[in-house]
Protein backbone atom coordinates (compact mmCIF):
# COMPACT_ATOMS: atom_id res chain seq x y z
CA UNK A 1 0.00 0.00 0.00
CA UNK A 2 0.95 3.57 -0.88
CA UNK A 3 0.79 6.34 1.06
CA UNK A 4 0.73 10.56 0.31
CA UNK A 5 3.19 11.66 2.66
CA UNK A 6 2.92 15.73 2.81
CA UNK A 7 6.11 17.63 4.96
CA UNK A 8 6.60 21.05 6.60
CA UNK A 9 9.55 22.95 6.09
CA UNK A 10 11.46 25.17 8.54
CA UNK A 11 12.17 23.38 10.87
CA UNK A 12 10.80 19.83 9.49
CA UNK A 13 13.24 19.36 6.36
CA UNK A 14 15.55 22.64 6.58
CA UNK A 15 16.90 25.05 9.33
CA UNK A 16 16.28 28.15 8.23
CA UNK A 17 16.93 29.65 11.47
CA UNK A 18 19.68 32.11 10.59
CA UNK A 19 17.97 33.44 7.02
CA UNK A 20 14.74 34.18 8.59
CA UNK A 21 16.70 36.02 11.02
CA UNK A 22 18.65 37.73 9.22
CA UNK A 23 15.50 39.09 7.06
CA UNK A 24 13.63 40.59 10.08
CA UNK A 25 16.95 41.79 11.48
CA UNK A 26 17.68 43.89 7.84
CA UNK A 27 14.45 45.40 8.64
CA UNK A 28 14.87 46.14 12.31
CA UNK A 29 18.24 48.17 10.73
CA UNK A 30 16.16 49.87 8.31
CA UNK A 31 14.16 51.49 11.10
CA UNK A 32 17.66 52.49 12.90
CA UNK A 33 16.49 49.30 15.91
CA UNK A 34 19.42 46.51 17.12
CA UNK A 35 19.10 43.28 15.68
CA UNK A 36 17.48 40.64 18.07
CA UNK A 37 18.92 37.08 19.14
CA UNK A 38 18.15 34.41 16.69
CA UNK A 39 16.85 32.21 19.66
CA UNK A 40 14.37 35.36 20.32
CA UNK A 41 13.10 35.13 16.41
CA UNK A 42 13.22 30.95 16.71
CA UNK A 43 9.86 31.44 19.00
CA UNK A 44 8.20 33.59 16.59
CA UNK A 45 8.58 31.01 13.71
CA UNK A 46 5.61 29.15 12.82
CA UNK A 47 2.44 30.84 11.88
CA UNK A 48 3.66 32.54 8.69
CA UNK A 49 6.01 36.10 7.86
CA UNK A 50 3.08 38.54 8.42
CA UNK A 51 2.34 36.95 11.92
CA UNK A 52 6.66 36.73 12.31
CA UNK A 53 6.97 40.34 11.91
CA UNK A 54 4.08 41.24 13.81
CA UNK A 55 5.69 39.45 16.59
CA UNK A 56 8.92 40.98 16.11
CA UNK A 57 6.86 44.22 16.13
CA UNK A 58 5.38 43.55 19.09
CA UNK A 59 8.46 42.47 20.88
CA UNK A 60 10.05 45.84 20.18
CA UNK A 61 7.23 47.96 20.88
CA UNK A 62 6.57 49.68 17.29
CA UNK A 63 3.69 51.20 15.62
CA UNK A 64 1.53 48.55 14.38
CA UNK A 65 0.41 50.76 11.44
CA UNK A 66 2.94 50.11 9.70
CA UNK A 67 2.58 46.19 9.81
CA UNK A 68 1.88 46.36 6.27
CA UNK A 69 4.97 47.82 4.79
CA UNK A 70 7.46 45.71 7.16
CA UNK A 71 5.95 42.91 6.18
CA UNK A 72 6.91 43.75 2.74
CA UNK A 73 9.98 44.98 3.71
CA UNK A 74 10.91 41.68 5.25
CA UNK A 75 9.81 39.39 2.59
CA UNK A 76 12.01 41.40 0.20
CA UNK A 77 15.23 40.74 2.35
CA UNK A 78 14.26 37.48 3.09
CA UNK A 79 13.75 36.61 -1.02
CA UNK A 80 16.69 38.17 -1.73
CA UNK A 81 18.82 35.78 0.39
CA UNK A 82 16.66 33.20 1.41
CA UNK A 83 19.12 30.45 0.82
CA UNK A 84 22.13 31.61 2.37
CA UNK A 85 22.69 30.14 5.11
CA UNK A 86 19.64 27.46 5.24
CA UNK A 87 20.31 23.67 4.96
CA UNK A 88 18.51 20.53 4.92
CA UNK A 89 18.33 18.56 8.43
CA UNK A 90 21.25 15.49 8.15
CA UNK A 91 19.63 12.61 5.85
CA UNK A 92 16.83 14.37 4.27
CA UNK A 93 17.62 14.00 0.91
CA UNK A 94 18.33 10.13 1.22
CA UNK A 95 14.76 9.58 3.61
CA UNK A 96 12.96 11.62 0.79
CA UNK A 97 14.69 9.29 -2.02
CA UNK A 98 13.60 6.63 -0.20
CA UNK A 99 10.04 7.37 0.39
CA UNK A 100 9.81 8.54 -3.33
CA UNK A 101 11.37 4.98 -4.37
CA UNK A 102 8.80 3.59 -2.33
CA UNK A 103 6.41 4.84 -4.88
CA UNK A 104 5.18 7.20 -1.96
CA UNK A 105 3.80 11.32 -3.80
CA UNK A 106 5.30 14.29 -1.77
CA UNK A 107 4.42 17.71 -0.97
CA UNK A 108 5.10 20.37 0.67
CA UNK A 109 2.36 21.89 2.92
CA UNK A 110 4.33 25.75 4.42
CA UNK A 111 3.27 29.14 6.09
CA UNK A 112 6.09 30.01 4.63
CA UNK A 113 5.61 32.12 1.43
CA UNK A 114 5.72 30.01 -2.29
CA UNK A 115 7.88 32.11 -3.67
CA UNK A 116 10.85 31.80 -0.91
CA UNK A 117 9.88 27.95 -0.25
CA UNK A 118 10.40 27.31 -3.72
CA UNK A 119 13.68 29.19 -4.00
CA UNK A 120 15.04 26.89 -1.22
CA UNK A 121 13.91 23.54 -2.40
CA UNK A 122 15.55 24.79 -5.57
CA UNK A 123 18.52 25.88 -4.22
CA UNK A 124 18.75 23.13 -1.89
CA UNK A 125 18.52 20.24 -5.13
CA UNK A 126 14.90 18.71 -3.13
CA UNK A 127 12.80 20.31 -5.75
CA UNK A 128 12.51 17.44 -7.92
CA UNK A 129 10.94 15.30 -4.46
CA UNK A 130 7.58 17.32 -4.92
CA UNK A 131 4.26 16.62 -5.81
CA UNK A 132 2.97 20.17 -5.15
CA UNK A 133 3.88 22.65 -3.29
CA UNK A 134 1.11 24.54 -1.18
CA UNK A 135 2.87 27.95 0.37
CA UNK A 136 1.55 30.10 3.47
CA UNK A 137 0.00 32.75 0.64
CA UNK A 138 -1.02 30.38 -2.02
CA UNK A 139 -4.37 29.97 -0.82
CA UNK A 140 -6.74 32.28 1.50
CA UNK A 141 -6.04 30.22 4.50
CA UNK A 142 -2.93 28.76 5.97
CA UNK A 143 -1.92 26.20 8.80
CA UNK A 144 -3.67 25.53 11.47
CA UNK A 145 -6.52 25.87 8.92
CA UNK A 146 -6.82 22.31 7.63
CA UNK A 147 -7.68 23.31 4.92
CA UNK A 148 -4.39 24.28 3.42
CA UNK A 149 -2.98 20.67 4.44
CA UNK A 150 -5.77 19.08 2.40
CA UNK A 151 -5.18 21.04 -0.60
CA UNK A 152 -1.37 19.37 -0.10
CA UNK A 153 -2.61 16.61 -0.39
CA UNK A 154 -5.50 16.50 -3.21
CA UNK A 155 -2.66 18.25 -5.38
CA UNK A 156 -1.13 14.99 -5.38
CA UNK A 157 -4.06 12.79 -5.79
CA UNK A 158 -6.07 10.15 -4.54
CA UNK A 159 -4.42 8.05 -2.36
CA UNK A 160 -5.52 5.19 0.87
CA UNK A 161 -3.38 6.90 3.26
CA UNK A 162 -2.36 10.54 4.02
CA UNK A 163 0.36 11.08 6.70
CA UNK A 164 1.68 14.96 7.68
CA UNK A 165 5.25 15.31 8.69
CA UNK A 166 5.97 18.74 10.99
CA UNK A 167 7.94 20.32 13.65
CA UNK A 168 5.69 22.28 15.56
CA UNK A 169 2.22 22.97 17.52
CA UNK A 170 0.94 24.10 14.43
CA UNK A 171 1.79 21.22 12.54
CA UNK A 172 -0.01 19.46 14.82
CA UNK A 173 -3.00 21.13 15.16
CA UNK A 174 -3.48 21.26 11.37
CA UNK A 175 -3.40 17.72 11.26
CA UNK A 176 -5.52 17.13 13.99
CA UNK A 177 -7.84 19.36 12.40
CA UNK A 178 -7.73 17.30 9.47
CA UNK A 179 -7.53 13.75 10.96
CA UNK A 180 -4.51 13.25 9.12
CA UNK A 181 -1.63 10.79 11.36
CA UNK A 182 0.98 13.41 12.04
CA UNK A 183 4.81 12.07 12.67
CA UNK A 184 6.56 14.98 15.04
CA UNK A 185 10.47 15.90 13.90
CA UNK A 186 11.44 16.83 17.58
CA UNK A 187 14.49 18.71 16.57
CA UNK A 188 12.81 21.64 14.80
CA UNK A 189 11.20 25.08 16.22
CA UNK A 190 8.63 23.62 18.74
CA UNK A 191 8.14 25.44 22.05
CA UNK A 192 7.04 22.70 24.20
CA UNK A 193 8.03 19.25 25.10
CA UNK A 194 7.12 16.68 22.42
CA UNK A 195 5.02 14.67 25.33
CA UNK A 196 2.82 18.05 24.81
CA UNK A 197 1.96 18.56 21.69
CA UNK A 198 -0.42 16.07 19.87
CA UNK A 199 1.64 13.15 17.48
CA UNK A 200 1.23 9.60 16.23
CA UNK A 201 5.09 9.20 16.26
CA UNK A 202 8.37 10.96 16.80
CA UNK A 203 11.46 10.97 15.67
CA UNK A 204 14.80 13.26 15.69
CA UNK A 205 16.93 11.56 13.08
CA UNK A 206 15.87 11.32 9.18
CA UNK A 207 17.76 7.60 8.74
CA UNK A 208 14.34 6.58 10.86
CA UNK A 209 11.68 8.11 8.63
CA UNK A 210 10.94 5.95 5.76
CA UNK A 211 10.46 2.74 8.06
CA UNK A 212 8.59 4.84 10.22
CA UNK A 213 6.09 5.73 7.46
CA UNK A 214 6.25 2.18 6.14
CA UNK A 215 4.95 1.10 10.23
CA UNK A 216 1.98 3.40 9.95
CA UNK A 217 0.47 1.17 7.26
CA UNK A 218 0.50 -1.85 9.59
CA UNK A 219 -0.24 0.18 13.05
O1 LIG B 1 6.91 30.60 7.81
C1 LIG B 1 6.63 30.11 8.93
O2 LIG B 1 6.21 30.77 9.88
C2 LIG B 1 6.80 28.64 9.18
O3 LIG B 1 6.87 27.89 8.02
P1 LIG B 1 6.58 26.33 8.11
O4 LIG B 1 5.08 26.17 7.96
O5 LIG B 1 7.35 25.72 6.93
O6 LIG B 1 7.08 25.82 9.42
Amino acid sequence: MTAAIVFDLDGTLVDSLADIAAAANRMLADQGLAPLPEETIRGFVGNGLPKLVERVMNHCDMDMNRHGKLTQATLRHYTAAASARTRPYPGVQEALEAVRQAGMPLGLCTNKPEAPARHILQALNLEPYFGAVIGGDSLPVRKPDPEHLRAAFDALGQHPVRIFVGDSEVDAETAQRANVPFLLFSRGYRKSPVARIPHHSTFDDFRDLPQLIRSQFTA
